[in-house]
């Protein structure tokens, strides 16, 4: 089977020198279709810098980064991505529907087309009912549930999400992950998400952890530490 993504000895460093921030070091692993991954780890350790070199946002300042699996567009970038963040950001002045419609418009699907997907994937995603109703009347779950309608619309095969569940309470944020969970299943994509909660992690089948910008895998089986 080929790998969706690869990295090779992978650092990421913030300046020169000694006062250089060393913030991914030297990571190799390789991510396969289908994947359920979680990236934990304390504040500052590097999850986010992993996420978005593995995503094609960042580059890596040592190291190389392919994505076999994922096609490229003529920036070298990879494509069939969907993004997920800790805020929803959802486009404020646009209702649900057409928020979760606006990535398959860039994609340049007529408006119509973009709209009948949009309504299909709301549905799936069990939020039909929040279609008209613009992001300043959701609640913090309902906004990132759209998030990731919004992410899943384009049919993605790798989906990251960085802490999208760190601003919500126990039951909204499992709603999320079920979510992304669920979305991943049925599109057949790798699911990668970044969190603090081992209660959230514990729902993915494998679980990397990052320290000081190095990454070690943990069985999915062995005890978490502290638990
Ligand atoms: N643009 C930057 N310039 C300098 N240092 C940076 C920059 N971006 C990240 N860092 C540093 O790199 C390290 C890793 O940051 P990163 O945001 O990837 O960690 P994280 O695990 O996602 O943290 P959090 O859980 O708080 O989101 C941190 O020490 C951070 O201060």
């Amino acid at each position: 089977m080929t790998a969706l993504v690869e990295l090779h000895h992978v650092t990421r460093a913030h300046g020169n020198g000694h006062t250089a921030a060393v913030a991914v070091r030297d990571i190799g692993c390789t991510i396969m279709p289908g994947e359920r991954i979680a990236v934990t780890g304390p504040t500052g350790s590097g999850k986010t810098t992993l996420l978005h070199l593995i995503a094609g946002l960042d580059s890596p300042t040592a190291g190389e980064i392919t994505w076999p699996g994922l096609g490229g567009n003529p920036l070298g970038r990879p494509g069939l991505i969907g993004l997920v963040f800790q805020e929803p950001s959802l486009l404020p002045a646009l209702d649900v529907l057409d928020n979760v419609a606006f990535p398959l418009r860039l994609d340049g699907r007529p408006a119509d087309s973009a709209r009948r997907h949009a309504r299909t994937v709301l549905e799936q995603a069990g939020i039909a009912d929040l279609s008209e109703r613009l992001p300043e009347e959701l609640s913090g779950g309902q906004a990132q549930r759209v998030a990731v309608a919004r992410a899943i619309a384009v049919a993605p095969r790798l989906i990251t999400a960085d802490e999208p569940t760190g601003r919500l309470d126990t039951p909204h944020a499992l709603a999320v992950v079920d979510l992304l969970v669920h979305a991943a299943d049925e599109l057949g994509a790798t699911l990668l998400l970044a969190t603090h909660d081992p209660r959230m992690a514990e729902r993915l089948d494998r679980h990397w952890e990052m320290r000081d910008g190095a990454l070690t895998e943990r069985p999915a089986e062995e005890p978490r530490r502290g638990s």
